[in-house]
């Protein structure tokens, strides 16, 4: 027998296995790398985030992904090379984090590699008459490379069971949330604030018959970081929403961003910035005529977007908001100003960090993946009373050898 199969199989018995999750998300801002220990499979899956770290990805690196990020046309050759490019570079930023935790490779069980996203084309979004109604979504980084450079058996590759089982690939946070997050005693909606929004509905698993399910709801820091990067290139973001706290609300260019039809579709649904692009904030300002609206002004009415496309998803789902515990995680929780608003629209609703439950914001959505991998090798298929369910158990395996 291959012996990697063979340490796969020993490794699926075991009580509890060392998976590094590892995220980069649509922001581009780098490789976000969790250390776990998951203890059992299943409901009742304990987890302990031994270390974390994002890895910033130089400006060298964002080039690179630009060039095909989001763009409907692209040199398939830079395309080609990108992939495996893409994959030993983010085998290189493990080890080094490994190296710097002072934990060697085999000691590691398994990698679960989200990979890079870079074109999200749900059936709803995409303009191909060849494939009306067909769901896709590419993400770049070959499971190989990682397997072959760290000596890890790798995971990647998650999103296309998803599609595969009838999904759009997204979102995934479903199940992880489920198993991790869910409670007894208290309904729950875990938002994540990253380039896009998204939330997962957790009822009470003890009394609640609504199903759980998961739906992006439109831009978190996309178009914030956009509109930085085209009028103050040498800011990252708007640190803490400091600059958006200055501006106003232009209730006409709001107005024009919240009439795309997106808002308005049925849940679950997803995106990405194929949609929530520079064209078409770009559009909306000339209907609205706020092309020559100030920075401040601009930041305040986008982040005023975000928090209405969330509150308004939330609507779509419950009617009236409920009294619910809104746990927040990604970057967006860092700005106080798109918190504020939100909790504005959200007055019923206790908006706290997902810190209270023992994950930290940023390490959420790779947590995720060490879960899904975790549940990959050694789960068995669950049935989840969930609207739009994944298939839970996902990823493509690479081996070492
Ligand atoms: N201190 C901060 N103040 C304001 N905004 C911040 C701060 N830190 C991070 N952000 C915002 O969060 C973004 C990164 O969020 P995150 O890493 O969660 O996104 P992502 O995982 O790349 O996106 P997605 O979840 O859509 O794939 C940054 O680009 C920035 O806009
Ligand atoms: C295609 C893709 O990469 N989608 C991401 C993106 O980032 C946030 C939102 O859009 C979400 O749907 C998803 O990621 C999370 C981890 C998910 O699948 O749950």
């Amino acid at each position: 027998m291959n012996p990697h199969v063979a340490r796969l199989y020993h490794l699926a018995q075991q009580p509890s296995r060392r998976i590094a999750g590892l995220m980069s998300g649509t922001s581009l801002d780098g490789l976000d790398v969790a250390l776990c220990r998951l203890h059992g499979h299943g409901p009742g899956t304990r987890l302990e985030l031994e270390e974390f770290a994002t890895v910033p990805y130089s400006d060298e690196v964002r080039h690179r992904i630009r060039q095909v990020f989001a763009r409907p046309q692209v040199s398939l050759e830079y395309l080609t090379l990108l992939h495996p490019w893409l994959g030993r570079l983010h085998a290189d930023m493990v080890l080094d984090c490994l190296h710097a935790w002072q934990v060697p490779p085999a000691a590691v069980d398994l990698l679960a590699s989200h990979g890079q996203t870079v074109f999200h084309a749900p059936h709803h979004q995409h303009q191909q008459p060849d494939f009306q109604g067909q769901n896709a979504t590419l993400q770049l980084g070959d499971g190989d490379q990682l397997a072959i450079r760290t000596g890890i058996i790798t995971l990647s590759d998650f999103r296309q069971k998803h599609v595969a089982a009838g999904g759009e690939g997204a979102p995934l946070a479903t199940y992880g949330d489920y198993l991790l997050l869910s409670s007894l005693t208290e309904a729950r909606v875990l938002l994540n604030l990253g380039g896009i929004a998204n939330f997962t509905f957790l009822p009470c698993l003890q009394n609640d018959v609504l199903p759980i399910f998961s739906t992006d709801t439109g831009p978190a820091n996309t178009l914030l970081d956009s509109a930085i990067r085209s009028h103050r290139p040498e800011l990252v973001y708007d640190e803490g929403g400091q600059l958006a706290a200055t501006g106003q609300v232009h209730a006409g260019l709001l107005t024009a961003l919240l009439d795309h039809p997106f808002f308005a579709a049925p849940l679950p649904k997803t995106t990405g910035p194929e949609l929530f692009s520079a064209a078409y904030l770009l559009q909306a300002q000339e209907l609205s005529g706020t092309l020559a609206l100030g920075l401040e002004d601009l930041l305040a009415t986008l982040t005023e977007l975000s928090a209405t496309s969330v509150s308004r998803a939330l609507q779509q789902a419950f009617g009236p908001v409920p009294a619910l515990a809104v746990y927040v995680s990604g970057g967006g929780a860092h700005n106080a100003t798109l918190l504020a608003a939100l909790q504005r629209k959200l007055s019923f609703c206790r908006l706290v960090s997902t810190d209270l439950l023992g994950v930290p914001p940023d390490a959420k959505e790779a947590v995720l993946f060490a879960l899904l991998a975790n549940e990959s090798v050694a789960g068995t298929p669950t049935q989840l009373h969930a609207a739009g369910a994944p298939a839970v158990l996902c990823g493509k395996i690479s081996l070492p050898a």
